[in-house]
């Protein structure tokens, strides 16, 4: 689509604070509506398709109100390599947070953030699964306190700010994006809107 021609309004369809300053920098107008939905796993889903089917979910609720905007749901599934099939969650507690990032010490664990863009009324739905990798250092408990205290990371999945002192809790980090890990992936969603066509930038 041309990008003089009409532009549907953007959606954000999340709760995500941080969703929504990386959204921000792409310097296109939008509104944030909260999608309520079960974020539970099927049986046996892995986290890939998990991470997906919630982005899409997300969307899809806020959309069948707004068919007119585009919708941009994201969802982000961390597992660790050995256990592919327990997946990490937000800690919400310093007590849990703690708890994840002792579980996390020495591993390498997969940042799986998919991101969906859709609007019913240009028939328009498309996800993109952006994968991460970061191996944990070896953390002794003092630093896994001090790290709590510091960040207070009880709503990101994983226990981590990266863009703040969790990177000091990195050996080395592997991905095309950066604010995949973070949860959601400018790059790509960039990408997505273009194609859409929004000039971005
Ligand atoms: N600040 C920060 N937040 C992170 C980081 N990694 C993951 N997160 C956040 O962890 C959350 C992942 O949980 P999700 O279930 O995907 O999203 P949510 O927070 O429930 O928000 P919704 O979009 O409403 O589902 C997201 O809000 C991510 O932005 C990070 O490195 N830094």
């Amino acid at each position: 689509m041309r990008s003089d021609q009409f532009r549907p309004p953007i959606i954000l369809a999340s709760t995500s604070s941080i969703r929504r300053q990386l959204l921000s920098r792409l310097n296109v107008p939008f509104d944030v509506i909260s999608p309520e939905i079960d974020e539970s796993p099927f049986e046996r889903e892995n986290a890939q398709t998990l991470s997906c089917r919630l982005a899409e979910q997300k969307a899809a609720t806020i959309s069948a109100q707004f068919p007119h905007a585009l919708v941009i749901g994201s969802d982000q599934v961390v597992w660790i390599e050995s256990e592919p099939h327990i997946f990490i969650g937000k800690p919400l507690t310093a007590a849990r947070a703690y708890e994840q990032l002792r579980i996390l010490s020495g591993k390498l664990v997969h940042f799986e953030t998919a991101v969906n863009v859709q609007c019913q009324q240009l028939n328009i739905n498309r996800t993109e699964l952006i994968r991460f990798l970061v191996h944990f250092r070896n953390l002794s408990a003092v630093e896994i306190q001090r790290y709590v205290a510091f960040d207070q990371p009880f709503n990101s999945a994983g226990s981590i700010k990266a863009e703040s002192l969790g990177i000091s809790l990195f050996e080395a980090m592997h991905g095309e994006d950066f604010t995949a890990l973070m949860g959601l992936p400018l790059i790509k969603l960039s990408q997505m809107l273009r194609e859409v066509g929004w000039q971005v930038p």
